[in-house]
């Protein structure tokens, strides 16, 4: 590559540091430069012949050998050379004796020594653990010049006192930070300007660099500088904790001094030593005018004069021993040629693409389901620098909380730690209960569709838009689930779940809340047992190999956790911040404000300050149809007793046809019973009351929403599947004008299934009451079906003029004994203050146990149920079922449809 031989004409050569960093412009270093090791590159000769510098610019003869030594003594010193390398060097001077050899064979020999150190090779030298010698330009002496090189990285850096206003600068800065590129391996080392003088002007001529994603574009304001030294920072916290390996190296360079805050914020850093893993180059410092500049850390000072340049001690590494610096004018080096600029970006560049968000595919084992979760659950989640990051729900870090605002990522990071984990672990060995609280689409993935029936084998149950109690629901059956595993636990003898023989193995349970601040808003008496489950399982989840992982907005502001938020996420130590999620981390640490969509801060020590790690994750949307082949695989290869998971679907209709219970009812069982809707629980059970002979087993169905004659039909359905034709009788009362096209579906359906129907007006209903009220011995099961039966208030209010009896009398009659005689009422009353009237007041209330209530005011049902405060809130597509008798109130969506024809 031509690039590479010019800048580095003997890269490859172990040993020799041609110059690397040093040459490459055709300037001085014509001849080989040996290195002798990392610890001394801070000087060489020009038209060098010699191992370590200070050898005669016009090549050796036998009687400079004197001046050699002493310059060679100088040099050592100079550079306090490693003592292994000193000793190698003074036994070579010794070799020598007073029999000097020739100048060719002590060159030779040089080289053969130089070449038994370690040197620096382009392009394979990390600059983050060790400083990189790089040339700056050359020194002039009588005898002729020599390469001034510094070292750069390593914690070491770089101050000029002009800033780029003067070209020189500029130069300087640019051709510093090509060497320095090339001489580290691609991809390891970072570039940002800051140039609030010229406008960015300075790094225009290292544009390729940028296109090439090497180089950042220059921060040119006082706020676009805040912004990167806020990168710096959290790039430096990140470097401390990371393996040296691992690190990349972030070079800031200012072709000016930015303000005095700024400033003393680039001048921390180079405080911060090279485990930091930044090298600051600074212009412009100290600032010329009144105030103290902050001092800089580890760095050699460059101050301009008019034709030269005069370079201060490089730090561990003086020139001088009073600290005068080098003794030699200095000619800085000039801007290197554009192709050179243009061929480092060509090499560079796919590195640093490399370097863009990781992919869907990174994230998948090689083999599937060959991991066991006996000690805990890990996945790959993304990539910090290059590195894959893991994360893992064991000891450590059991429980996970994640925040970020909206659209910042959370599903997608959620979606690539679940296919994550479902792909490296099998069913038995993990478990997955995904409840989501927001409208969308979040694990929709997971369960089977008309478009796809596979499942991801591992998903146990799955809400999605779920509602608080579906919510409650499940944080119970999770307990329940914390309590057989306490018991199975004490049975072997053992307190962790690990411990455990392998015939008696668990999966292990992990729980996903997406924006579970849903499910813990307000102080009713939900929110406040689903904090006491949330907290006992976070507590206990741990030993028994369950885990949560909370999601959400915000964390903070949550009225229900309000004196006991430390003490529930002070067990979730795992922290993932994304844009905006800064809540989950220490308060001073803004690592998370300004993330892009896809990088997160990850933190595993409960958000401590500056403990985060920055990582970038795939976009799981992006990468679809990967997903569905994925789960299309594992549905595959799920095991013969696999079922699809429980779902619970918070937009979607129920409806008694769909419903396997209805399906399941045959004639001849116990008590007939009537299906009304699907529990809200994690199996979707189907809602209904068991018409026995108890006195009040009758069903009232109360609210003006429409939905309330489906009800009623999906009861009348299901008891009617329950008789042999025949063997009940229906009388079907389609008294309002609402509830007239589910009374026609009613009908019809019972009479093509055989059953007898009568069919009642309002005047017709008051004459059987009065028969269905007389006293008589049990008969045929009759059901008295009333969709509307609000709407015969005034047939039912008139006293028969021979008995005195009102409709209403006889309806009270039949719904305090009917039932012991198998007569039982169905009615759907649009009001819950008709449905009192027509009982007799509300302490009659018993006389009608089996209530269904639509969209009925909490208070107005407290009142009449006894119950103060109702924890209700009406919503559409929902009812609370309330069994007087049994004492249940349940949360239900209510059959719909079936009424439309
Ligand atoms: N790693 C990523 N790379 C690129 N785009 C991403 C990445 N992660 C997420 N996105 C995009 O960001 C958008 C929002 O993602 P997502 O739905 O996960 O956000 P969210 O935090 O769950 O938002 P909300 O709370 O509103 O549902 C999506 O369009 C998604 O494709």
């Amino acid at each position: 590559m031509p690039f590479l031989s010019q800048v580095f004409p003997g890269e490859g050569k172990p040993g020799r540091w041609n110059g690397g960093t040093g040459a490459g412009d055709g300037r001085a270093n014509t001849g080989p430069t040996v290195c002798a090791g990392r610890a001394l590159t801070c000087v060489s000769v020009g038209r060098y012949r010699g191992p370590l510098g200070f050898v005669g610019p016009h090549g050796v003869g036998g009687q400079k050998v004197g001046r050699l030594a002493s310059a060679y003594g100088q040099a050592v010193t100079a550079h306090r050379l490693a003592r292994e390398r000193l000793d190698l060097a003074r036994r070579l001077l010794a070799a020598l004796g007073p029999a000097a050899p020739s100048a060719t064979e002590l060159v030779a020999r040089l080289a053969r020594l130089g070449g038994r150190l370690a040197a620096p090779a382009s392009g394979a030298t990390p600059a983050t653990e060790d400083p990189v010698p790089v040339r700056i330009g050359e020194a002039t002496t009588l005898d002729g010049g020599f390469p001034v090189l510094v070292p750069l990285g390593g914690g070491c850096h770089l101050t000029v006192d002009a800033d780029a206003r003067d070209l020189r600068v500029g130069e300087l800065l640019r051709t510093v930070v090509l060497r320095l590129l090339a001489a580290a391996p691609a991809g390891t080392v970072r570039v940002a300007g800051i140039d609030t003088v010229a406008f960015g002007a300075t790094f225009l001529p290292l544009r390729p660099l940028l296109d090439a994603g090497v180089l950042r574009p220059a921060a040119t304001t006082v706020a676009d500088v805040a912004a990167l030294l806020d990168e710096a920072e959290r790039h430096a916290r990140a470097a401390q904790q990371a393996a040296p390996a691992d690190r990349e190296l972030l070079v800031l360079v200012a072709a000016a001094a930015p303000p005095p805050r700024e400033a003393a914020r680039l001048a921390a850093l180079t405080h911060a030593g090279a485990s930091a893993a930044v090298c600051v180059l600074l212009a412009g410092h100290p600032p010329a005018g009144p105030g103290e500049a902050p001092p800089s850390g580890a760095a050699t000072a460059v101050r301009l004069l008019q034709r030269y340049a005069h370079v201060g001690d490089p730090p561990g590494h003086p020139f001088s021993a009073d600290g005068s610096g080098l003794a030699a004018p200095v000619v800085l080096d000039g801007d290197l040629p554009p192709d050179t600029v243009a061929a480092l970006a060509a090499r560079l560049g796919p590195a640093a693409r490399r370097d863009t968000p990781p992919a869907f595919a990174d994230l998948l084992p090689t083999a599937r389901w060959t991991e066991s979760s006996a000690s805990g659950l890990s996945t790959v989640v993304g990539r910090a620098d290059r590195r894959a990051v893991t994360v893992a729900f064991d000891d450590a870090t059991p429980h996970w909380l994640v925040a970020g605002r909206t659209g910042a990522g959370k599903t997608v990071f959620l979606l690539d730690v679940l296919y994550g984990l479902a792909a490296r672990y099998a069913p038995a060995e993990l478990q997955l209960w995904l409840l989501d609280f927001k409208e969308g689409v979040s694990f929709t993935e997971f369960v089977p569709t008309d478009r796809d029936p596979s499942w991801l084998p591992h998903a146990r149950a799955v809400g999605i838009e779920s509602d608080r109690e579906y919510g409650l629901a499940v944080l119970r059956e999770l307990r329940r689930e914390l309590d057989r595993r306490a018991g199975v636990l004490k049975r072997h003898g053992v307190t962790k779940l690990a411990d455990l023989p392998a015939d008696a193995r668990m999966p292990r349970v992990v729980a996903v809340v997406d924006e579970f601040q849903v499910l813990l808003a307000g102080t009713d008496a939900l929110a406040r047992e689903a904090v006491d489950l949330l907290e006992e399982l976070a507590r206990k989840g741990r030993s028994y190999g369950m885990h949560l992982v909370l999601a959400s907005q915000a964390t903070t502001g949550i009225e229900s956790l309000y004196g006991r938020a430390e003490a529930i996420f002070g067990q979730f130590p795992l922290r993932v911040a994304l844009a905006g999620g800064g809540g989950v981390l220490d308060p001073r640490d803004d690592a998370a404000s300004a993330l892009p969509t896809g990088a997160a801060v990850l933190n595993t020590a409960a958000g401590a300050f500056g403990a985060g790690t920055v990582v970038r994750f795939p976009d799981a949307y992006g990468a679809r149809d990967e997903l569905a082949r994925l789960r299309q695989e594992l549905w595959r290869a799920r095991p013969a007793d696999n079922r699809p998971p429980a779902v619970f679907r918070g937009y979607a209709a129920a409806r008694l046809e769909d419903d396997p219970a209805f399906a399941a009812l045959r004639p001849g069982g116990g008590h007939p019973v009537a299906l009304v809707g699907r529990t809200v629980d994690v199996a979707g059970s189907a809602a209904s009351f068991t018409l026995d002979a108890t006195p009040g087993r009758h069903l009232a169905v109360v609210g003006a929403a429409p939905v309330g004659a489906d009800v009623l039909r999906a009861a009348a359905l299901s008891l009617a599947r329950q008789h042999a034709p025949g063997d009940a009788r229906f009388l079907l009362a389609p008294l309002a004008e609402a509830g007239a096209g589910a009374a026609e579906s009613t009908g019809a359906n019972l009479a093509a299934a055989g059953h007898p129907v009568e069919r009642l007006d309002a005047a017709a209903l008051r004459d059987r009451l009065a028969d269905l009220a007389g006293a008589g011995p049990p008969g045929k099961r009759t059901y008295l079906v009333l969709f509307g039966a609000d709407a015969a208030t005034a047939a039912l209010a008139r006293p028969d003029p021979a008995t005195f009896r009102s409709g209403h009398d006889d309806l009270r009659a039949l719904l305090r004994d009917g039932s012991g005689r198998g007569v039982h009422v169905l009615g759907w009353w649009r009001g819950l203050p008709r449905l009192a009237e027509d009982l007799g007041g509300a302490h009659h209330r018993d006389d009608v146990a089996c209530l269904v209530a639509l969209n009925v005011p909490a208070a107005e049902l407290g009142l009449h149920l006894g119950v103060p405060a109702l924890a209700y809130q009406p919503r559409a597509d929902r009812a609370l079922l309330v069994d007087r008798h049994d004492q249940r109130t349940l949360l239900i969506v209510p059959f719909a449809g079936g009424g439309e024809g």
